[in-house]
């Protein structure tokens, strides 16, 4: 009987795996004092802010190596499938000890709260790890590995697949001019990135004490177990004339399930996988405060006088960032996720949120100076959030996904008032497949350059470097300029060359390939095949090119072995969007599981709920608006994505967020309705009480008089001050003159149904 035997197994591969553990540490250690591995950049390969994983993503990838020794155990001895082992043992604590998810938050203060919390925990009241900080990507479908938790390498018919760097070079071909997006601006690329680094980041293995593994060295025991490098075929051209044979590559670090029992190997999100705002605010709550200027509800900023107003300076470079030598203040930037400074375009969005952050807050603090700067923080972070959900799902998405899609999945925001839709069945973790494949779309719309104040900067000199930002007359002006003046390239199997060859170089022929990542790291996550995920999709044939589909089946030979990343970013585009079907398929699931599972979304009703007006102050909001109100730019497209026909917007003319409507207490009254049945009525609403201290009202006031109406004129005919609280005529506060109340209230109503 299985679990009669079972106890027996668990413990025995709990103690075999806890050995292999010890043996892994003991290596790392190693290459560690060999200076094999090392913290900080060196000048070859690819060192990049990708792999500044935290070290409590380390912790949790032993309880991960844990579940995956145990379950593989398991079903080696038994040869049944996960999920009938999982019914025979039901009711048995759970396999491991040290499960990190063992201990389910504590949802009580939540359940009222009108903030998030900072690391996504207790959205979801019932399930509180979803969506959390530090938890496992969700699958669409399940995952496909070789010999149980090994990267897939082997064909479905045995062969070994054809190498990462093969496909890249073969298939990913330079992006070229003549590839440009006729009608997508640049910025369409680099919001992509910045919403991307909001609700993810894979935790990739480090060595001891958090060392860059290298597992390109010389060294015979270069295959550890976390290693799984990138081979360059001896006849690369770009390559090989430098020797390189090996191009760097670690394994994301493994993680149990939510359940902490048997299951599949797992990857970890570092970061809060809702829209909340936490590239900009971190993940955690060290990181949160480590931001804060904790006045005034502002985040901090970078002290140098000459130029204001940039994000604070991380003045260890522990981003390892490439730093002129000469210049002393030019430093990278500290920001809610470690990626900020990986190129220009991304730090300036950082910046220009952490300004309007800055800027909601101060204009929130004049308008309610009882507010703590606790009050003042949360209520301008809850403002950011809704900022950025509404540009995703109101502008970035519609120009990805097209409108068809929009509607289809119910992503389109409304127009006006809140609306129900929260379903707390719904997890809104972010997909492995959106995360490894389909969202890293956008790989395919990075340009060659960024055009930057009249001149081309090739993307190889910009990575991690931040020296651009520094220009007295706007850095941050002139990135952003240029990524409204020009075209993205085309979502398609072209990719430029200064992520195919050059990323995050520093020595000549000594750059990383992003294409081949994105296909190795397919593999190490056991990403399904593209034919799997375009059924899952129901895709119908017949969406490549025949040159494009005959180009892949020539480098793959077999259908099925063919990869989720290069074919679904070749697929022919949606009607009106971006992306082919598969990857937009991906992408509408994924965000329509982060709008329906998002207690927060903006749009809700709720104990969170922005009142009406606060929304209605939201919706009015675009990208182009936060650009104009946090740069010194002048004239920019009122659309930020659009590169043809996009109306100007003279940023002078635009309004700030009207904070009337964060105001504690009674906002001004509204305009007089016009007279009618001898009544004219108007009205005021109440913004609070929460997060006023005090309850200082509720609902909504009317005031009502008795009038006459001659030739359209009204007129004043006895003055009444007739106040009536709590929405719709329950109650009377005070009465002068001679109307008694119910025949006020009697006329009132007919004046309100028409
Ligand atoms: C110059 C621009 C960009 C650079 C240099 C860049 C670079 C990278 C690198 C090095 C990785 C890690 C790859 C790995 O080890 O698996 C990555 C991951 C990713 N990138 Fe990009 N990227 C850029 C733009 C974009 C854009 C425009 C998008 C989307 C619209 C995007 C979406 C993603 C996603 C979803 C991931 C996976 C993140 C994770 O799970 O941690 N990237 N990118
Ligand atoms: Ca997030």
């Amino acid at each position: 009987m299985v679990s009669d035997d079972i106890s027996w197994i668990i413990s025995r591969s709990l103690r075999r795996v806890e050995r292999s553990i010890r043996d892994a540490n003991a290596l790392d250690k190693l290459f560690s004092d060999k200076g094999i591995d090392q913290k900080g950049v060196r000048n070859k390969d690819l060192f990049g802010p990708h792999l500044l994983t935290s070290p409590r993503a380390k912790n949790i990838s032993d309880a991960g190596m844990f579940s995956i020794g145990v379950t593989k155990a398991v079903v080696d001895r038994f040869n049944m499938s996960i999920q009938a082992i999982k019914e025979q043992i039901r009711g048995r604590p759970p396999v491991l000890d040290h499960c990190p998810f063992s201990i389910a938050p504590d949802c009580t203060p939540s359940m009222m709260s009108r903030y998030r919390t900072i690391d996504g925990s207790c959205n979801n009241i019932f399930n509180g790890f979803w969506g959390a900080s530090f938890t496992p990507f969700e699958r669409m479908l399940p995952a496909v590995y070789d010999y149980f938790d090994k990267p897939r390498q082997t064909s479905v018919k045995g062969l070994p697949l054809p190498l990462a760097r093969t496909i890249s070079t073969r298939f990913h071909l330079p992006s070229v001019p003549a590839n440009l997006m006729r009608d997508r601006s640049h910025m369409t690329m680099a919001f992509g990135q910045f919403l991307s680094y909001d609700i993810q980041r894979n935790a990739l293995a480090t060595g001891y004490d958090g060392a860059n593994i290298d597992c390109c060295t010389d060294n015979v025991e270069r295959r550890r177990h976390n290693c799984f490098p990138i081979e360059i075929p001896t006849d690369d051209t770009y390559y090989s004339p430098f020797n390189r044979t090996c191009m760097n590559f670690v394994r994301a670090f493994p993680t149990p399930n939510l359940d902490c029992y048997l299951g599949q190997r797992e990857q970890l999100n570092q970061n809060t996988h809702y829209i909340d705002g936490s590239q900009i605010y971190g993940s955690d709550q060290f990181t949160s405060d480590s931001l804060r200027s904790f006045t005034g509800g502002t985040l901090k900023t970078g002290l140098d006088p000459d130029i204001p107003n940039m994000l604070p300076k991380d003045t260890n470079n522990s981003a390892n960032c490439i730093l002129p030598q000469l210049i002393s203040n030019v430093q990278c930037f500290m920001a809610g996720d470690v990626r900020v400074n990986e190129q220009p375009a991304l730090a300036s969005l950082h910046t220009i949120f952490m300004r309007e952050h800055n800027r909601i807050a101060t204009g929130l603090s004049a308008l309610n100076n009882s507010w703590s700067d606790q009050v003042l923080f949360e209520e301008a972070r809850k403002i950011i959030g809704a900022i950025l959900q509404h540009i995703t799902y109101n502008e970035y998405l519609p120009e990805i996904l097209g409108s068809a899609i929009m509607y289809s999945y119910d992503l389109y925001p409304r127009s006006y008032g809140n609306i129900h839709g929260y379903q707390s069945n719904t997890n809104p973790s972010i997909r492995n497949e959106f995360a490894t494949a389909a969202f890293r779309f956008g790989h395919s719309m990075v340009h060659d350059s960024l055009k930057y104040r009249g001149s081309s900067l090739l993307f190889k000199d910009l990575f991690n470097n931040p020296t651009t930002l520094y220009h007295a007359n706007g850095g941050i002006d002139g990135i952003i300029k240029g990524l409204l003046d020009w075209q993205s390239q085309k979502v398609d199997e072209r990719l430029s060359q200064q992520i195919t060859r050059n990323l995050f170089e520093r020595q000549s022929g000594f750059g990383a390939d992003l294409a081949a990542i994105n296909i190795q790291r397919g593999r190490d996550h056991g990403i399904p095949s593209y034919l799997s995920m375009k059924a899952f999709c129901n895709v119908s044939d017949n969406v490549h090119s025949p040159s494009v589909w005959s180009s892949l089946k020539g480098i793959y030979n077999v259908s099925e072995d063919i990869e989720l990343f290069p074919a679904g970013v070749s697929e022919q585009p949606v009607t009106g969007g971006k992306v082919g079907p598969t990857f937009a398929c991906i992408i509408a699931k994924q965000f329509e599981a982060l709008k329906k599972g998002d207690r927060y979304y903006y749009e809700y009703f709720g104990n969170q709920a922005f009142t009406p007006k606060q929304l209605d102050e939201i919706r009015k909001t675009t990208l182009s608006k936060v650009i104009c109100r946090n740069t010194g730019l002048h004239t920019i497209p009122s659309k930020a994505f659009r590169i043809d026909n996009s109306p100007y917007l003279r940023c002078s003319s635009v309004s700030d967020i009207d904070y009337n409507h964060w105001k504690c207490g009674w906002l001004e009254w509204e305009l007089w309705r016009p007279c009618v049945n001898f009544i004219r009525f108007r009205i005021r609403t109440c913004s609070g009480p929460r997060p006023c201290a005090t309850h200082v009202c509720t609902g909504n006031s009317f005031h009502v008089e008795m009038c006459d109406s001659h030739a359209g004129v009204d007129i004043l005919r006895i003055r009444t001050n007739i106040r009536i609280f709590e929405s719709m005529l329950k109650q009377e506060e005070k009465i002068n003159g001679t109307v008694d109340l119910s025949t006020a209230q009697d006329l009132f109503k007919d004046v309100i149904r028409q």
